[in-house]
């Protein structure tokens, strides 16, 4: 049999090929009993050559329609229907969306669209859209094609307006130049990977994002009714109390849907839902995509290389070749395009992989120019189902008023308060659950102050063992700094894709967001520093005055909130890996400043300035005076026969420490976890703000 390529250069055997591309019109297909049909295969019969989709097909997507050598004649499903989702056995009930009202079609369309990105300091830039123009029609599910690095993603994020930066041309909606805002009010964004939150249930997630998305004026009754819509029509119903880790690729995907449709946008946007999903399971979420076009929605997905099967699924096609659009209109018509522009589709070939191998130059970089002309970059619309009834900008305009004005300048849909209260509910669930953040800080704290006080038993009393007080007070400090800093140098990364996605589809503010994950945080830090401080004060004898004791907790947990702190600065800043290696490479010079090894007397003039900014010498300065200071009297003398540092004032002396300075080092901490936080979350606003 000859291959495409053969079929196509040099003629398909027995194969009439006018009709071709995909489209088959055998001269006598019963006595061709060796043809072999693959995946991809969509020839037709010649009762049927105008509509592929919907009539008699001969379809071979899978083994049981090619049977000894011989094509079966299958009709293929028609396209209404609703789709049924037999993995979960939920029956479809036309009924589900009934709490999610029909929108007003939205009809986007683009004139000379081009984006281009910075490579960086004096690398220039690259333009990655040429120019090119579209037009989606409301209503309809649209799949944006082209071979890897074509500009798939680019566009989505451009029309969505996920990316601003470096756009240039016309983006308009219902006729109308696009209002950003007021478009993001009425649209979301799906992303590729599952940005999921891992230990919440099923049924959490829809929860807050309801909370999140509808706020307090929707009552309890709709947003319960709203979800259980939602989790029924997609076949999630019966995994609600499921962790999201636990879910597969597909029910993640359907979930990351399903937590959008809450708030019921009018324009759906999805990067690849379909990658990493079998071929049934592509098919669902599609299907489920087409079942809300039929809303009123438009819903525009990114899609690398779909089946036959999937490919008839959508209503419109554009294809994208290194930037340039190839092809734009309807699905049933691009095979008759092919066929105008002289590039007919090999017989038994799926349409959709043909354009992408001629996107791909795999058959001359002639044919992608002969393409980009014959769609002039995508403003030709020739190839719509219906191009005569397609509302040109003008008319659209006066169809749609223009929409009211929205004084309020927030985005998000509710307020401030619930946003951090939802957000709160959240991060006490997922700190409830996560064994690292919180069960195992807790551990550790516990281990390592077993461990310090076996080492320094009874040193805080002892008269002979006051260096070796002075050495546990510093690594009780490298301790708090250490292990909150390395653990917090990972929240934002670990959160950052969560955090763009839900901050772009206007679920909270970052104001919010900042707020919540400083005081989720409170009770796990200011627990596990108080049994630590506790374990370790007894256990190494520490004087056990009562203002004494509350000093030394007052600085360990500044030294925590500090710590902290500049852990999230790093984070946010740089990525895992180099944070990581930052976080303990910049703790080294802080620990020469603290006055540790070098009293803060001994240090170079020079160098004088490292002890202000280190937050380790105001917390050791605290511990001597929370410990050594307030006059503390003769120390007891049962190890040794001489006791060098007896007299706590000598101590003082010689580490050039005062004992008095505990307010300055409270006030010197604070000031230090106020300004790295605000540090980091400016540095954070800007990371978010530089994506797009
Ligand atoms: N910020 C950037 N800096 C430099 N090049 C970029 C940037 N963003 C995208 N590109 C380049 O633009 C091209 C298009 O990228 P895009 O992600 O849109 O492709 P795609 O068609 O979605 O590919 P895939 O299907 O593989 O995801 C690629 O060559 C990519 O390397």
């Amino acid at each position: 049999m000859p291959t495409a390529r053969e079929q196509f250069f040099y003629g398909g055997g027995d194969t009439v090929s006018a009709i071709g591309l995909g489209i088959g019109i055998s001269e006598d297909s019963a006595t061709s009993p060796s043809r072999v049909y693959n995946s991809t295969t969509v020839p037709v019969s010649t009762t049927n050559t105008s509509s592929w989709r919907n009539g008699t097909t001969t379809v071979a997507t899978n083994g049981t329609q090619t049977k000894h050598g011989q094509t079966q004649t299958t009709p293929l499903a028609p396209l209404a229907p609703l789709p049924e989702l037999e993995e979960e056995k939920v029956p479809y009930d036309g009924d589900t969306m009934s709490n999610l009202p029909p929108r007003e079609p939205v009809d986007i369309e683009f004139k000379e669209l081009s984006l281009t990105v910075s490579l960086g300091f004096k690398r220039g830039s690259k333009e990655i859209l040429h120019n090119v123009s579209g037009k989606f029609p409301g209503s309809q599910l649209i799949a944006i094609m082209g071979p890897s690095g074509a500009g798939k993603s680019t566009l989505l994020d451009a029309l969505s307006g996920f990316k601003t930066t470096g756009v240039d041309g016309s983006i308009l909606c219902n006729g109308r130049r696009r209002d950003l805002p007021a478009f993001r009010r009425m649209s979301c964004y799906i992303t590729q990977d599952d940005r999921l939150q891992p230990l919440l249930t099923v049924s959490e997630n829809m929860h807050i994002a309801a909370d999140l998305k509808l706020g307090e004026k929707v009552s309890y009754e709709e947003k319960e009714s709203r979800i259980e819509n939602i989790l029924v029509l997609l076949g999630l119903y019966n995994h609600d109390q499921t962790l999201t880790m636990r879910l597969s690729g597909g029910q993640k995907k359907r979930l990351s849907i399903a937590m959008e449709l809450i708030n019921n946008p009018t324009v759906m946007f999805l990067d690849e839902p379909t990658t990493g999903l079998d071929s049934s399971s592509c098919t669902k979420v599609l299907e489920l995509l087409k079942t809300l076009t039929s809303q009123g929605r438009t819903v525009i997905c990114t899609i690398h290389q779909p089946t036959a099967k999937l490919f008839q699924i959508f209503d419109q096609v554009y294809v994208l070749s290194a930037g340039n659009c190839v092809y734009q209109g309807s699905t049933q018509k691009l095979v008759p395009f092919l066929q105008t522009v002289d590039l007919p589709c090999p017989m038994y070939h799926n349409p959709a992989d043909y354009i992408i191998e001629l996107a791909c130059g795999e058959y001359g970089f002639d044919k992608i120019d002969t393409l980009k002309s014959a769609t002039e970059n995508g403003s030709c619309l020739t190839w719509f189902d219906n191009p005569g009834s397609l509302l040109r900008a003008e008319q659209l305009m006066r169809k749609h008023p223009i929409p009211k004005h929205n004084k309020n300048r927030s985005l998000e849909n509710t307020g401030y308060a619930n946003q951090c209260s939802v957000l709160l509910r959240r991060g006490y669930i997922k700190s409830r659950r996560d064994t690292t953040m919180t069960h195992l800080r807790i551990v550790v704290n516990i281990a390592v102050a077993i461990l310090f006080g076996a080492m320094y038993d009874r040193a805080g009393r002892e008269g002979s063992r006051v260096l070796d007080n002075y050495n546990l007070l510093f690594a009780i400090l490298m301790h708090h700094s250490m292990t909150t800093m390395m653990l917090t140098v990972l929240t934002f990364p670990i959160e950052m894709s969560i955090l763009i996605k839900e901050h772009f589809n206007r679920w909270y503010s970052m104001k919010a967001y900042y707020t919540a994950m400083t005081i989720v945080d409170l009770p796990v830090s200011i627990i596990s520093c108080f049994i630590f401080t506790v374990i370790i004060y007894c256990w190494s004898y520490q004087p056990m005055e009562w203002v004494r004791f509350w000093m030394f907790f007052a600085i360990s947990l500044l030294t925590v909130f500090v710590g902290q702190s500049i852990g999230l600065m790093i984070g946010a800043w740089f990525d895992v890996v180099n944070g990581t290696f930052l976080a303990p490479v910049l703790t080294i010079p802080m620990m020469m400043f603290a006055g540790f090894g070098v009293t803060l007397r001994d240090l170079p003039s020079y160098l004088k300035w490292g002890s202000h900014i280190s937050h380790l010498r105001y917390g050791l300065e605290g511990f001597i005076g929370a410990i050594y200071g307030l006059d503390r009297g003769i120390l007891e003398c049962n190890e040794a026969p001489y006791c060098h540092y007896r007299y706590p004032k000598k101590f003082l002396e010689e580490i050039t420490m005062s004992g008095d300075q505990f307010w300055n080092d409270v006030i010197a901490l604070s000031a230090m976890t106020i300004i790295f936080r605000a540090v980091s979350y400016i540095v954070l606003k800007a990371k978010i703000k530089s994506v797009r």
